[in-house]
Parts: C-alpha cells; structure tokens; sequence
C-alpha cells in the first residue's frame, strides 16, 4: 500500500477459494489492556490487536501510570502506579479510548487532558462525563459535553447509583461497568433509551468475570461490587467485525473462504454472520480449524435490523447492493456518530458509483442496481475501506480513497485481500 493515498480494490474474475487470517479483537484487546491496567498484579495480553486503536489504548494507560511492554507473547501490562502532574490522554478517533479511559483518569491524581482526531470532537461522550460526575468526578468540558474535556484526578472515585442514556453508545455503559471494581462503592448503573450493541456489553461483562469481578445484571440494571482484579494471562481472539468482509465474498464471487480460529463460543458481534450468510443462500460450517463460508446460488434480499450488531452495517450494505431484491437496514441510528456519519456516508458513496441507497431515519433502504467504477471516499472510517473492497469485488475501476485509514483496526487488510481476490 506504501504512500499511496488511493487503492484501486480488485475484481473477482475467479471464484474465491481461499484461508484467511484476520488480527486480535479491536474490543478485547482493548478492554483487556483496562482491566489489565486496573489490576493488582502483571497480566500478559496474548495475541493483542496491534493496530492505531489498540496502540492508542496503551498510549492512554501508559500515560495514566501503567507500563506496557511489547514481548515475543503478547503485550505484558504491569498496572496503573498513581502520580501527579499534567498528561495528555491521545484519542485518535477510538471510540473505546474516548470512553474507557475517562474513568480511569477519575481513578489517579493527576490532570488529565483528553482530546484527538477532529472526527472524535464530533462523537457522544456527554452522558458519560455527566455520570462520571454523578459518580464523584471532577471534569472541565467548558460546557460542550464534547472531546475535548479535562479530568482532574482526585485520587480515588466514590462510585454509586448512577442513570444512563446509553442509547447514542454502548461504550458509555461498559466504561462505567469496566472501571466500576476500583470505584469505591463499585456502581449500580440503570439505563435509560435504547442501548445498542447488546454483544459488547455481555463481552464487557464477560471480562470482568475473568478478571475475578463479580457484575451482575437484571434487565436493564447493572451491579459492579468492588473487587480486587487479577488475570495472569488472557488470550484475544481474531476479530470477526473485521473477518465480515471475508466472510461476505463467497456469496458474490462463489467458492469458499475459510476464516482461521473462529471461536466455538464468543460475545463478538460478527458471530452474528454466520446466520447472516445462511439466511443469504450461503453456507457457513464452524469447525475446530474455522469458520467455512461457501456462496450460495441465490442473494436474496433482505430487512436486517442491525440494532445489536452495527458495526457490521457497512459491509453488508455493500453486500446486499447485489442482491436479487431490495434489502432495508434498521436500527442503527446511532451510527451517525460513528466514525463518521455512516448511514449518510454509505448513501453518498454508493449513489455515486450509480447505486439506489438512501438513509432513512435509522438505517439504509437499498435497490440494488448495476454500479460502475469511480472513487470510493471513505472519510477516515476503517469499515468503509473495506465496504469499498466488497463493493469491486463485482464492479470493476473502484478505486478507494484513503484505504490506510483501514489501518484503525486491520494494517494490512488491503495486502490479505489482495492474497484472496483472484
Ligand atoms: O464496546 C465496543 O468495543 C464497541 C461497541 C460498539 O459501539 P457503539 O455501541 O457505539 O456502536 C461498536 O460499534 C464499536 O465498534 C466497539
Ligand atoms: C464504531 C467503531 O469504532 P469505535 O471503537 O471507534 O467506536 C467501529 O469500529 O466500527
């Protein structure tokens, strides 16, 4: 890919057979390097993301006191050490940095500045400092309630009873909940609205079992006691948001694809894709070496409400722009604070390569039509890159714009791709 600001994403001429690996989980990299910063003792990430977003995260604990280390097993974290002074938490345009981290800056004694990307600035973050502050922070946002926003540490956080709006984000909840073991009345957290990405908080919640928390959940009520935390090691799994592009090809080139160490069991939201791919003709067999997709001889159309999974709209926007029908895509409006706003973003981009896809209050209405070449924008969102790169794989001359911004959560997905397109 080298310098090169445009990529010219290849066409199937050929059925797909191919093995693919993809990198660590974005999700539990990052929340393992916090849980890993807020425990007792040293704890070894095993095969960790190492992309812009997980390199951001360590950047962020490491500045908070932690001190990450980069081994031939992984990355060793040894935990957070309290100190004083003034620091600069770098956000980049990572959600979970900009949401994980501010609790944990609540937690030490120093000043914290927090700001990134100008994307990030533009991202919800508000009802997460506002229940911060309900939970004893001290926090300066000259009244925006945006990135950026200082944090001035305290030494300690009181915790408690606290009422969310987690609709906007996810993240906002499983910031709170992730923290909650150092607070020191831990939290009960009630939401309010819709929350979506239903799998990262049972993933949140998940991690801190192993780390020896003890959450618990009724409904739409969450309980974090205090807890001391203690993982020697944990391992990350490969990331199936990631291996959607993948996944998806066999159902428009034909053949097959396998994607290596699929987990049996996992909370990751690209689990969900495997009954995606049957539900459109294809097939999808999970086995000890992976997850096998094969295309199917039929793309049905299809309304997906994609509230829990959503960042996987992106890719199977693209997919089903060649189906045999119109598909609708709902609940996910929250992804107008994404990356970018990515409803209006995959309408745009798609329109102008001659497609029908227009956004709806919460989500993508697609007609599919024959699409023709031409540059594919992606505004800095790494799913965009790769929605391009499913879009040609059945339209020659797309040519993406940026594709090193995939770079987020894949370095070298256009190089694996390239491997696999043929
Ligand atoms: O907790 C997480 O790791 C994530 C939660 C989701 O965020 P939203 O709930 O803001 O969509 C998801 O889209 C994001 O990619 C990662
Ligand atoms: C929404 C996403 O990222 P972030 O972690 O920045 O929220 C995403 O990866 O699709």
């Amino acid at each position: 890919m080298g310098e090169e600001n445009t990529w010219a994403a290849p066409t199937a001429t050929d059925s797909i057979d191919a093995d693919v690996r993809v990198p660590g989980s974005k999700s539990i990299t990052n929340r393992a390097f916090v849980l890993a910063a807020l425990s007792d003792g040293a704890t070894l990430v095993r095969e960790p993301l190492d992309s812009r977003d997980a390199r951001l995260m360590l950047g962020a604990i490491d500045v908070l006191g932690a001190a990450s280390t980069e081994t031939a097993d992984g990355v060793r974290i040894e935990p957070m050490a309290d100190g004083h002074g003034e620091v600069d938490v770098v956000l980049g345009n990572a959600g979970t940095v900009a949401r994980f981290t501010p609790p944990l800056a609540a937690l030490g004694s120093r000043t914290v500045r927090f700001d990134g990307d100008p994307a990030i600035r533009r991202r919800p973050v508000a009802p997460l400092l506002e229940a911060l502050r309900t939970l004893g922070a001290h926090i300066d946002d000259e009244g925006r309630g945006t990135v950026p926003f200082t944090i001035r540490g305290e030494g300690g956080l009181r915790g408690g009873s606290v009422e969310i709006d987690s609709s906007a984000s996810s993240q906002f909840l499983s910031a709170l909940l992730l923290s909650a073991p150092a607070f020191e009345r831990g939290v009960t957290v009630r939401l309010r609205g819709e929350t979506p990405s239903e799998p990262h908080i049972a993933m949140t919640l998940d991690m801190l079992r192993r780390f020896g928390a003890a959450p618990e959940r009724d409904g739409t009520e969450f309980h974090v006691p205090p807890a001391r935390l203690e993982l020697d090691s944990y391992t990350v799994e490969p990331d199936l948001s990631s291996a959607a592009p993948f996944v998806v090809a066999p159902l428009l080139t034909g053949g097959r694809i396998r994607v290596a160490g699929w987990p049996a069991e996992t909370t990751q939201p690209g689990d969900w894709l495997r009954d995606l791919v049957r539900r459109l003709g294809g097939d999808a067999v999970l086995d000890a070496d992976g997850l096998t997709v094969t295309g199917g001889d039929t793309l049905p159309g299809a309304v997906l409400d994609l509230h829990a999974v959503g960042e996987l709209t992106p890719v199977v926007t693209a997919l089903l722009c060649f189906a045999d029908g119109p598909s609708e895509i709902r609940g996910v409006a929250h992804l107008r604070g994404h990356e970018t706003d990515r409803l209006a973003a995959l309408a745009t981009e798609i329109s102008a390569l001659g497609g029908d896809v227009t956004d709806t209050e919460d989500g993508l209405r697609i007609r599919p039509t024959p699409l023709r070449g031409g540059t594919f924008h992606t505004y800095d969102d790494h799913r965009l890159v790769m929605a391009g790169a499913v879009l040609a794989l059945r339209v020659p001359g797309i040519t993406v714009e940026n594709p090193a911004t995939v770079g987020k959560t894949f370095p070298d997905f256009v190089q694996r791709w390239e491997r696999v397109v043929r």
